[in-house]
Order: structure tokens, then C-alpha cells, then sequence
């Protein structure tokens, strides 16, 4: 049942000393505290194999705020308040042993066991399955999961089985942190909140769709895992089509968890498949190679700590796809995302068709077309591109594209943005899905990324190598001019 309030909860953090529990988990859970939004009683166990002991570990969670939290947001009593609710409990995960001392802490507390998966994906099913035979469970126990689950619809669905053993579906809480951002959630009140945009969004007002993810990051040391994953698995598999999902999906007949799943499943099974004669042309990969990004040179891919100088993992990937729909017929999506472009920018742009009929001066009328620009980060916003007259005496009936502007940061001062995790967190403890991933989302999803694989394999042919510091291999912007379009440029 979903609640309005957060209920008291026992929170047990697998992972508790890697990554994502430092750089966002303990961060939104502060955030969330700070703004009383977490329950009086709630409490926080942290896993982790390393032999320290509980107040070593809340003096680790105090020194990761003060790295990632902002000064100004960092109060003493807030921080006293959220390191109270911290304890840990050394353990190997595949330790059935181990877990008794999770259902010692757990037992009789009388509130629902929250369980967070920060680890990897091959050891979900292991650490599930101990916590129900260490009886660490209760009837109302959730679990939530990270992305990327598996690496192929098969290794997957072998995962979602495995989790499926101990929780059932009304109970997992699949993450992809894309759902979290506040544009994303402002795309859901934007389309169907306003018959403005209800009404043309579809084959009949919009010429094409655009959505970059450009990272400034390279793989920060993670290349055991993302050597294996390459860029298609790590953003294009969930992260990218979660968005694309978002902008083609019907309207649901209301905000309910399935009533948006079943849309956005609609969608993934209405995806247009790749197979080796279209590939080559509607697909771009690459790799980046050395280059400098804001005046600070950086490696190439092949020179990353760990790399196998061989290795033809993509760590970009532009392409057209459509949605083969009534809706959607004959309009192009263009998606590209990259590691190391020159800036981090992820935003969707709506390009809507010129008039049937265009009056104004000849030269201008590759203007004549209105733009919706989505910015999910940096700058979170929303801007309609509409054309007007040029001011002035001397300039007649010119046209000006200028921008009616909706800065998240401008527009509401006072109201921080919360990160994803904030967000996400707060609904796991409420009890709703709607931002969360369906295992069927999941499975249709890795069974396209499987058949593009296999369209790549049967072309068999290298990544394309760009800059660093560029915006990906000059063939992803050839791929987009032949059909007589460019990549939006307002950076
Ligand atoms: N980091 C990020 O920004 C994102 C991460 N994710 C996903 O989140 C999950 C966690 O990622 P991340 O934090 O980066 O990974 P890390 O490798 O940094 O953290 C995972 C932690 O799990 C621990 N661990 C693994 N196996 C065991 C075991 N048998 N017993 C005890 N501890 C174990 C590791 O301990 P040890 O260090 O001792 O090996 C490590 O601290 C992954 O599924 C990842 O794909 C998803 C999106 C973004
Ligand atoms: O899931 C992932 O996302 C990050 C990018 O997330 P963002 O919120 O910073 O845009 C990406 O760098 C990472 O490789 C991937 O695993």
C-alpha cells in the first residue's frame, strides 16, 4: 500500500563502503533526514566486508558528507541525528552464517526490512536467498536493485528469477536513477498536464526526436566492468530507452505504477530492430582515444588503469531507431551518449514540423519550425523555441527564434533539486513503484540491446575512434545530416 507519510524502517545497506552507497546513497538519506522526511525510528544497517566496527564506519558516512554534501547543507545536529541511526555488521555476502547476525538486529523490531542491493548483480541471488534462509525477513520486506541487471536477456532473467525465489514483484524495486531526475518527472506533467503539447505530440506536429546523454567522465576505474558492458549496456539499455520511453509512451489512464509500465512496455516491444544490413548505417560506435577536455589532457580509452590494449568495447553510441506506431510512424529518434565529450549535458529536444503553408522571407525557413528542449542536467529546464519578429524599423517581417524559458533554478529559487537518489529512496519507504523498473521493462529492453549486439557482430567492424573532448566520431554527424537534420547546438 502506498503511504503518504514515511514509515519507520529497518534499512539494510549492502554495500556500505563502495561507491554508490558513499557518493549518493548517504548523501540522499542525510538529505532526506535534513528535511524530515525520514521517520523517527528509522534505522540504517551497514554491510560490508571490511573488518572495522561502527564507529569507524559512521566517522567513513560523516567524512563522505562533508566530500559530497555542500557546506551549507551540512548542520550538526542534522548530521548527529543521521549518524544515530547508523550501525554495521562485517560480512561476506555469500556467508549464509553471517546473516544471523542481520535477523539478531532485525527480529522484533516491528519495522518492515528495507533491503538496498549496492553490489553487483551476479551476487543478488545469493544474498536474497541468504537472507530468507537466515529468516533476516519479514512479510513486508522490499528489496531494491540496481541497474545494469545482468549483461543479456538471459543472464537477467537468471537474476530476476533468483530474486523472484524471495520477493515478489510487488516487492522489488529495480533503480534506474534517470527516473529520479526532476525534468524527468517534470516530461510526465509537461505532456499530459498540458493539452498544449497533448495534442501535437504525435507523427502528425513532430518532424523528429533528439536525445544526447554526453558525460565528461571517462570509466573512473571501473574497467573490469565496463570493458564488459560497453556504453550500449551501461546507458543506451536502460538509461537512454527509459527516456525514450517516457516521450513515445500513450498516455496512461492514470499516474498508477502498471498503468505506466504497461505504456512503456508498449513502446519497447514497438521498437524498431537492427539486423546487419541496416546497421551500418543507422548505428555509430566508438571509442574514445587521448584528448583534452576543459584544457586538461586526458588518456584514451586503451590507456585507461586495467585496459586490454585489443579491446573494441564502444564507450559511444549514436543512432536512429523509430517507434513503429500510429503515434510515431515515420518519426526518427535520434539518440547518441558518450563518455568524455566536452561537456556533461543530457537533454531531449522535440522537433516539432513547420507549417503546411510558410509566408516569410525564403532564406529563414529552416528557422520555421518550433523546438521543445528538455534539460535534465546541468541546468535543469524547460524551453519552448518560438519564432518572432526581429525588433527594428529596418528588418521588416524577420524572424527571431528565441527561447520561452522555464529555469528550474531561476524559477523557484528557494527549492533545492533533490538528486534521484533523494527521490527514489523516499518512494522505496512509501511503497511506490511508479519510478522503479517492471522485470517485463527490463526483459524487453535487454532483448533489443541483444538483437543490436547481434546486428554489430554480424557487421563486424571496430569502433570508430574520436577526441576525447569532442562530441563523438564525425560519422554520428554525418548520420544525422544525410536525412538533412544536425544535432541540436544551443550548449
Ligand atoms: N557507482 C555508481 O555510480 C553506480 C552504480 N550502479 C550499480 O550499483 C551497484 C554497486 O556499484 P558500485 O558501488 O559502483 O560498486 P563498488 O564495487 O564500488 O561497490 C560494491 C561493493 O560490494 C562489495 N562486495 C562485493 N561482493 C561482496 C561480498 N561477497 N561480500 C561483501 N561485500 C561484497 C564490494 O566490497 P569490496 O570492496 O570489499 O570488494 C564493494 O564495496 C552495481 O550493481 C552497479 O552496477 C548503478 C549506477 C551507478
Ligand atoms: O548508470 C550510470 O550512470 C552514470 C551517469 O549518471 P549521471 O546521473 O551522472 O548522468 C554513468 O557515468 C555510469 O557509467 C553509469 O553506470
Amino acid at each position: 500500500m502506498i503511504q503518504d507519510t514515511t514509515p519507520d524502517i529497518d534499512l539494510a545497506l549492502f554495500g556500505a563502503m563502495g561507491d554508490l552507497a558513499l557518493r549518493k546513497l548517504y548523501p540522499a538519506l542525510y538529505h532526506l533526514d535534513r528535511d524530515g522526511l525520514l521517520a523517527d525510528d528509522t534505522r540504517i544497517m551497514g554491510l560490508a566486508r571490511q573488518d572495522i566496527d561502527a564507529e569507524a564506519f559512521r566517522k567513513k558516512v560523516q567524512e563522505t558528507l562533508k566530500k559530497y554534501v555542500k557546506a551549507a547543507e551540512l548542520e550538526s545536529t542534522c548530521i548527529k541525528r543521521f549518524l544515530d541511526r547508523l550501525d554495521y555488521i562485517k560480512l561476506d555476502f555469500t556467508d549464509v552464517e553471517g546473516y544471523k547476525a542481520i535477523r539478531e538486529w532485525h527480529e522484533g523490531s516491528g519495522r518492515p526490512m528495507t533491503v538496498y542491493l549496492a553490489v553487483p548483480a551476479s551476487i543478488y541471488g545469493a544474498i536474497c536467498s541468504n537472507l530468507q534462509a537466515s529468516g533476516s525477513l519479514d512479510d513486508e520486506s522490499r528489496v531494491v536493485v540496481e541497474k545494469p541487471i545482468g549483461y543479456d536477456l538471459e543472464s537477467s532473467q537468471e537474476i530476476n528469477d533468483a530474486i523472484g525465489v524471495v520477493f515478489p514483484e510487488t516487492r522489488v524495486y529495480r533503480i534506474d536513477h534517470y527516473l529520479g531526475k526532476e525534468t524527468v518527472q517534470n516530461l510526465i506533467a509537461l505532456r499530459f498536464a498540458n493539452p498544449l503539447f497533448g495534442t501535437q505530440w504525435n507523427q502528425n506536429h513532430i518532424s523528429h526526436v533528439e536525445i544526447t546523454v554526453a558525460e565528461q567522465v571517462g570509466i573512473e576505474g571501473r574497467w573490469g566492468y565496463f570493458d564488459k558492458a560497453g556504453q550500449l549496456r551501461d546507458m543506451v539499455q536502460n538509461h537512454l530507452l527509459q527516456l525514450l520511453c517516457l516521450i513515445a509512451m500513450d498516455p496512461p489512464s492514470n499516474l498508477d505504477a502498471d498503468a505506466i509500465r504497461d505504456e512503456k512496455v508498449k513502446v519497447l516491444k514497438a521498437l524498431k530492430r537492427f539486423n546487419r544490413e541496416n546497421v551500418g548505417r543507422d548505428v555509430v560506435r566508438g571509442q574514445y582515444i587521448a584528448g583534452s577536455i576543459n584544457g586538461t589532457s586526458v588518456p584514451g580509452y586503451l590507456d585507461e588503469e586495467g585496459a586490454n590494449t585489443d579491446s573494441h568495447t564502444e564507450t559511444f553510441v549514436a543512432m536512429r531507431t523509430e517507434v513503429s506506431n500510429w503515434r510515431w510512424a515515420g518519426v526518427p529518434f535520434y539518440l547518441r551518449t558518450g563518455k568524455r565529450m566536452p561537456e556533461k549535458l543530457s537533454q531531449i529536444v522535440i522537433h516539432f514540423r513547420q507549417q503546411p503553408h510558410y509566408i516569410f522571407d525564403p532564406d529563414q525557413r529552416n528557422l520555421a519550425a518550433n523546438k521543445l528542449i528538455i534539460r535534465l542536467q546541468p541546468e535543469e529546464g524547460i524551453a519552448l523555441e518560438v519564432l518572432t519578429k526581429d525588433g527594428g524599423l529596418d528588418k521588416g517581417m524577420r524572424l527571431r527564434p528565441g527561447p520561452l524559458h522555464l529555469d528550474f533554478n531561476s524559477a523557484f529559487p528557494k527549492a533545492r533539486i533533490p538528486d534521484a537518489y533523494e527521490r527514489l529512496l523516499l518512494e522505496v519507504m512509501k511503497g511506490n513503484q511508479y519510478l522503479f523498473v517492471r522485470r517485463d521493462e527490463v526483459e524487453y529492453a535487454w532483448r533489443w540491446a541483444d538483437q543490436l549486439v547481434e546486428a554489430w557482430e554480424q557487421l563486424d567492424r571496430p569502433p570508430r575512434r574520436y577526441p576525447s573532448g569532442s562530441w563523438g566520431p564525425v560519422a554520428s554527424i554525418a548520420m544525422i545530416t544525410q536525412d538533412g537534420r544536425s544535432w541540436y547546438e544551443d550548449y
